[in-house]
Parts: structure tokens; C-alpha cells; sequence
């Protein structure tokens, strides 16, 4: 008997020891094969025409990627029959995804980010996707439409979160609400496999991530943060700091929590007040619940973001996520501030 764990044993495993619904392991299983499937249509890349522009916007008026609209696909297509859905909602659509028919539907709504990283596809750099997982409220009318309000959760909602990287190794990162694992994908057996048992962040770091390009647009909290990093040991942190940036929230979270460091997207003046660039449902509540179920902690700069009480399906928010001492300076900048 191989003593390696797939992740259907580790679902497995997981309903023993802390009675993971068998509903919510089919969901995480069926979206884990959405991610092999997306996985192939990546790797092929040209040879399969998947790279390039798809010609059309999304509700947030950013040219599609042909690849944000296949992983869209194919995760609609795989979860749609199953059972263990009441619904979708999607980066690439506008309103929820409704299964159809009148029958007693999941208990689940599935949120999630089909393509993260879509300016790297192209260039053959690290991309993923990003899931979220909420209870869906209860609904008197089985035929009834999903309506945005009954995804409109805070974070700390979530029963689970996870993402999945395709780079040089595809693997998928997961919570369930009781620490964090990486699984491997063994490409011969087809199986995702356990690899990394317990992630978790260094409270302490020396890293940092941020596009350095729109600091003069930044706030002051934020100015005074990476300036002190960049002073190194000379300056007030009296220590030297590297900077790294994907521009894949997946492959630059997915380091920390391999290695520490902290994630920057902040609010700068370009935006609309107290948003940012990154969206609250499926990037940032996902990734904040994987982050703090790893020893780290997540902000908007001012409140922990899994408090934020969403209004609306695709709004954004200003992400800080990472190491817990790197999150707590800059959130304590932006309230000496406030
Ligand atoms: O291009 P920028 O400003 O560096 O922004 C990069 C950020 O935008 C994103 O690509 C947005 O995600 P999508 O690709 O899913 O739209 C993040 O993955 C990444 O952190
Ligand atoms: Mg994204
Ligand atoms: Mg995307």
C-alpha cells in the first residue's frame, strides 16, 4: 500500500478526524480535477491555441484572456452537475451562475477566480486559480434565483479556501478551516498528492512584494513602509530587505508562504476611495483565509480582511497579507495615520 496521501485520501482522513461534510469533499475533489483540466489547456499553450486575447471584456472592463475564459468553463462545466452546488459566481461573469432546475440543490456557493495572473500567460510565467467556498443561506423556493446577496459573506465565512499554481510543478494548496497542505500533481498517475503537510508562515521576514511602479500613487503609510525596507540595515528596521514580484497574487502568496514575506497591493490615488486592484470575494478572502490558517495575518491596512463586510460580488479591496510582524507595522502605519 503506497504510503503516499492523494488528496481524495486526505479528504478522506479529513471527514474522520474532523467531520468534513462528504458533500464539501466532493466539491473539493471535483474542483481539483477542474484544475488538471485547466492545468492541460495551460501546458499545451500555443499548441492548443489557448494563448492570446479572447476579443471581449469582463464586468470589470479587462480584456479576456482566451484562458480566463476556458478555466471559466471548465469549472462551470465540472461543478455544474454534481449536486453539491447551489451556485457559482466567477471573476468572468457578472452575476451569479444559477444551476438549473428545479431540485433540492447543494448546500455550497463556489466563488472563485478561474485564471490568476492573466498578464503572464503569454509569457510562460506562473499562473493559477483561486476558490473560495461559503454555506449557501437557507432558500425557501428550490427553484428560486441565486441572488449576488446570498454570496455577499465575510470572510470568516468561508469552510474552505484554496488555489492552484501551474508552474514548473502544478500543485494545489488548500484549507478546510484546520491548517494548510500543498498537494503535488504526479502528471503519471494523475493524482494530486500530499507534499506539503503543514505550510505554514515565518512570523518574521526579509521579503517583499509589490509593484514598485505606482509607489508616487501610493498613501503615506505605504511610502514610509517599503522606504524603510529600502534603507535596509542602515535604516529604522536595521535590516536588509529583498523584493520579489510575479505579478500573479498566486505565485507571490504561494512564496510566502514557502519562504515568509509580505504581499502588497494597496489603495493609491487612482482608485476609487478605499478600494484597490485585487477583489475581495475571489482573491482576497481566499487568500487571507489560506494566509491566517498559516500562522499569518490579513489586512485592508486598517481591518482584518476576512471582517470586510462585502457589498457587492466583484468590489475590490487594499490587500497587505503575509508575514504577521511585517502586516502589523504597515496596519499600524495606516493607523497612526488614520
Ligand atoms: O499588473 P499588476 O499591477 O502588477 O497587478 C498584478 C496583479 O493583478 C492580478 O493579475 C489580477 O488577477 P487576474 O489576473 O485574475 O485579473 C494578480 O494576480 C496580480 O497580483
Ligand atoms: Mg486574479
Ligand atoms: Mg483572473
Amino acid at each position: 500500500m503506497s504510503s503516499r496521501t492523494t488528496l481524495s485520501r486526505f479528504l478522506i482522513e479529513q471527514t474522520r478526524a474532523h467531520q468534513t461534510p462528504a458533500e464539501l469533499r466532493f466539491l473539493i475533489e471535483v474542483v481539483g480535477r477542474a484544475c488538471k483540466v485547466i492545468n492541460y489547456h495551460i501546458g499545451k499553450g500555443e499548441l492548443g491555441g489557448a494563448l492570446g486575447n479572447q476579443g471581449t471584456e469582463n464586468v470589470q472592463g479587462e480584456m479576456q484572456k482566451k484562458l480566463d475564459v476556458i478555466s471559466n468553463e471548465i469549472l462551470l462545466e465540472a461543478n455544474e452537475w454534481g449536486g453539491h452546488l447551489a451556485g457559482m459566481a466567477s471573476e468572468e461573469m457578472e452575476k451569479p451562475y444559477q444551476i438549473p432546475g428545479c431540485f433540492p440543490k447543494g448546500s455550497y456557493l463556489l466563488v472563485f477566480d478561474p485564471l490568476d495572473g492573466s498578464s503572464n500567460i503569454d509569457i510562460n510565467v506562473s499562473v493559477g486559480t483561486i476558490f473560495s467556498v461559503l454555506s449557501c443561506p437557507e432558500r425557501a423556493d428550490i427553484c428560486g434565483i441565486l441572488e449576488d446577496e446570498d454570496f455577499l459573506q465575510p470572510g470568516v465565512k468561508q469552510v474552505a479556501a484554496g488555489y492552484a499554481i501551474y508552474g514548473p510543478q502544478t500543485m494545489l494548496v488548500l484549507t478546510l478551516g484546520n491548517g494548510v497542505k500543498g498537494f503535488t500533481l504526479d502528471s503519471e498517475m494523475g493524482s494530486f498528492v500530499l507534499t506539503h503537510d503543514n505550510m505554514t508562515i515565518p512570523e518574521a521576514s526579509a521579503e517583499f512584494g509589490i509593484n514598485m511602479s505606482n509607489m508616487r500613487h501610493w498613501e503615506e503609510p505605504v511610502q514610509r513602509y517599503v522606504n524603510e525596507m529600502l534603507a535596509g540595515k542602515e535604516g529604522p528596521l536595521g535590516k536588509d530587505y529583498n523584493m520579489r514580484w510575479t505579478a500573479s497574487m498566486v505565485a507571490d502568496i504561494h512564496r510566502i508562504l514557502v519562504r515568509g514575506g509580505v504581499f502588497m497591493y494597496p489603495w493609491d490615488r487612482r482608485m476609487d476611495k478605499d478600494k484597490g486592484k485585487l477583489r475581495l470575494m475571489y482573491e482576497a478572502n481566499p487568500m487571507a483565509m489560506i494566509v491566517e490558517q498559516a500562522g499569518g495575518a490579513a489586512t485592508n491596512g486598517r481591518i482584518r480582511i476576512m471582517d470586510v463586510r462585502p457589498e457587492k460580488l466583484h468590489e475590490r479591496v487594499p490587500v497587505f497579507m503575509g508575514s504577521k510582524q511585517e502586516v502589523e507595522r504597515i496596519t499600524k502605519y495606516h493607523k497612526e495615520k488614520a
